[in-house]
C-alpha cells in the first residue's frame, strides 16, 4: 500500500484504474486550464468507449469482493481515507486552488469537509445498511421474511467543475460504504482533483479498480451512462445534461439516477432584519466561490422600505471585498474556471444594462497585477431589474447580485416561487414565526433561514423541480446506493399445500 504523497503536477496522468494515476492513449485530447494564471497546464485525453467500457469492465470484476466486506470492515478503510485527508489538508486544498480558481481560504473548508464525508459515511454505514424481519401467517419460526440491503454494482459518476474535489467526495463516499465500485467522469475543465482522491483511497487500502477516474466530454460520459454494468449515475451539472442524462439511463437499461442540477435562488430580506447581519449574509449567498455555486441566491429581495439603507450598507461593504491571487490568505473572491463562462457572465451583464438595469458596481472581467491572463471577474451589484429579463430568470452561475424591492409577504413569496428551479432558497427576518411560515412555502430543497450555504454531511442536500431528484449528504444517501431484497424463509418444508 503506498503512502500518499500529493504530487507537483498531474499533467500526465490524470487518469486512475487498477490502483494507480495513468494515462491512455487517444487521439482526442483537450486543454487542461489553470483559472489563476489562465495557463495551459496539460492536454488531457478523451476516453472513447473502448477505453470507457474497458475501465467498467474492470470495476465490475473488482466489485464483488469490495462488497464481501462488512459495511464496518470498509468503513474502517474509509475512516483511513479521512484521516489522509485530514493530514494533507493543506496540500489538497492547494490543488484544489490550482484545479479551480477559488481562494485557499474556501478550499481548505471544502477538503475538511471531504473528510468529514468519509467518517460520516463509515460511521453510519454498519448500522444502515440493514434489513427487516417480517412474521408470516403461521408460527413465526415457521415462516418469516427478511430483506437485505445489498450494493448495486458499478455506479457511474459525473461531475461539476466548481466543487472539484467536493462533488467528487459526496458521490463516491457513499457509493463505496455501501459496497459499490465506481467509476467518476470529472468535468473537463476541472479534472484533477478526483485522481487525487483516487491516490488516497489507494493509501487507505480501497482494493485495485474499485474506485476509477475516467476523462473527457459529454460522448465519454454518454458512454458511461450507457455501459450495461453500470447499475446507476449520479450527476451534478446543469438542467440540460441533467436531462440528456436521464434519458441516457432509461434508453438502453433502467437506471436509477441521482440529479443534483442548478438553481435561481431566492433570499428574502424583511424590514425588521438588523442590516449589517443581512448584508453579509448577501454576500455569502452570492460571491462565495466568484458566485460559481448551484445554490446561490442572486435573487435578493429586499423590502422597500429599507432597500436604500440596505443597498448603501451592501456597497460599502464591498468596497472591502478583495478579487486577486486566490492562493493570497486576504483573497475573497478569486478565478472564474475558464474565458469561455467568464465572457457568459459578462454578456448576461451587458444585456441586462441594455435593458435597463442599473449597474452598481463591478460586472467587468478585471486583470489583477500578476495575474493579468487569469480568469478574473468584479463581483457586480444591478438595480432596477424586471422579472422577466434574462438575468432575473436564468442561472448566471457567477458573481452577480440582482436587488428586487418588494412590499408584501404574499407577493414575495409568489415571486420567489417562480422559477423552474428549486434548489435554495433564504430569509432574513427577527419574525421567527413569519420564517417558519414562509420557510413552508418556498419550494426550494433547502431553506436558509437567518443564514446562507451552509452544507452539513448529515443534512440532506437536493433539489425540488427542476433542479433535479434523490438527496446527498445524509443517511438516506445510503439507500440511493444500495438496493432492497425481500427473502421468504419456509423453515418447514413439509407444509402441506392445497391446489384447491
Ligand atoms: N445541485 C448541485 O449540487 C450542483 C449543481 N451544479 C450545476 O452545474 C452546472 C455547472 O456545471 P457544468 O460543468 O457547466 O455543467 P454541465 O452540465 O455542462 O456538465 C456537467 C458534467 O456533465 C458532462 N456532460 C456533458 N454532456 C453530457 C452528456 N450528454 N452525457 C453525459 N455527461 C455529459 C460534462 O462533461 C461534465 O462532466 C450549473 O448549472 C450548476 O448549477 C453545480 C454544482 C452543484
Amino acid at each position: 500500500m503506498a503512502q500518499f504523497v500529493a504530487p507537483s503536477h498531474l499533467s500526465d496522468g490524470l487518469y486512475f484504474f487498477h490502483g494507480k494515476r495513468q494515462t491512455i492513449a487517444s487521439e482526442h485530447t483537450f486543454k487542461v486550464y489553470e483559472p489563476h494564471t489562465g495557463q495551459v497546464v496539460a492536454h488531457c485525453p478523451i476516453a472513447d468507449k473502448h477505453s470507457t467500457d474497458k475501465i467498467i469492465e474492470a470495476a465490475h470484476n473488482a466489485q464483488p469482493k469490495w462488497a464481501e466486506l462488512t459495511p464496518l470492515e470498509r468503513g474502517k478503510i474509509l475512516n483511513k481515507v479521512a484521516d489522509i485527508i485530514r493530514e494533507n489538508q493543506e496540500a489538497l486544498a492547494q490543488w484544489e486552488v490550482r484545479t479551480n480558481g477559488k481562494p485557499i481560504t474556501e478550499a481548505r473548508m471544502d477538503i475538511a469537509s471531504s473528510a468529514d464525508t468519509f467518517q460520516f459515511f463509515a460511521g453510519v454505514a454498519p448500522a444502515a445498511l440493514k434489513g427487516d424481519y417480517f412474521d408470516l401467517p403461521g408460527p413465526a419460526y415457521d415462516r418469516f421474511a427478511y430483506t437485505r440491503r445489498e450494493p448495486l454494482g458499478v455506479v457511474g459518476c459525473i461531475g461539476a467543475w466548481n466543487y472539484p474535489f467536493q462533488t467528487c467526495v459526496w458521490k463516491v463516499a457513499p457509493a463505496l460504504a455501501a459496497g459499490n465500485a465506481v467509476v467518476y467522469k470529472p468535468s473537463p475543465f476541472a479534472p484533477g482533483s478526483p485522481v487525487l482522491l483516487g491516490e488516497v483511497l489507494s493509501a487507505a487500502g480501497i482494493p485495485d479498480d474499485v474506485y476509477n477516474v475516467i476523462q473527457g466530454e459529454a460522448d465519454t460520459g454518454n458512454a458511461l451512462c450507457t455501459n450495461d454494468f453500470i447499475r446507476k449515475v449520479s450527476f451534478t451539472g446543469s438542467v440540460p445534461t441533467g436531462q440528456k442524462i436521464q434519458e441516457a439511463c432509461a434508453k438502453r437499461n433502467i437506471k436509477p439516477v441521482t440529479l443534483e442540477l442548478g438553481g435561481k435562488s431566492p433570499f428574502i430580506i424583511f424590514d425588521d432584519t438588523e442590516i449589517d447581519n443581512a448584508v453579509s449574509g448577501a454576500i455569502l449567498a452570492n460571491f462565495l466561490n466568484q458566485g460559481q455555486v448551484c445554490t446561490n441566491a442572486t435573487r435578493v429581495y429586499v423590502h422597500r422600505r429599507i432597500i436604500n439603507e440596505f443597498t448603501e450598507a451592501l456597497l460599502k461593504e464591498l468596497e472591502k471585498l478583495r478579487v486577486g491571487n486566490p492562493f493570497d490568505e486576504k483573497t475573497n473572491v478569486g478565478a472564474n474556471i475558464n474565458e469561455d463562462h467568464l465572457k457568459k457572465i459578462e454578456g448576461m451583464v451587458e444585456r441586462a444594462v441594455e435593458e435597463g438595469a442599473k449597474l452598481l458596481r463591478g460586472g467587468k472581467r478585471i486583470h489583477p497585477e500578476g495575474f493579468e491572463n487569469g480568469f478574473y471577474f468584479d463581483p457586480a451589484v444591478l438595480t432596477n431589474l424586471t422579472e422577466n429579463m434574462e438575468i432575473v430568470t436564468d442561472e448566471i452561475f457567477g458573481a452577480v447580485m440582482l436587488l428586487l424591492p418588494f412590499d408584501h409577504e404574499d407577493e414575495v413569496v409568489e415571486r420567489a416561487n417562480k422559477t423552474g428551479f428549486g434548489l435554495a432558497s433564504g430569509l432574513y427576518t427577527r419574525d421567527l414565526r413569519r420564517a417558519h411560515r414562509i420557510a413552508a412555502q418556498l419550494q426550494a430543497g433547502t431553506v436558509f433561514i437567518n443564514t446562507y450555504n451552509d452544507t452539513e454531511v448529515f443534512v440532506p442536500f437536493g433539489g425540488f423541480k427542476n433542479s433535479g431528484h434523490g438527496r446527498e449528504n445524509c443517511v438516506e444517501t445510503l439507500h440511493a446506493y444500495s438496493q432492497v431484497k425481500s427473502v421468504y424463509v419456509n423453515t418447514q418444508p413439509n407444509l402441506e399445500h392445497h391446489l384447491g
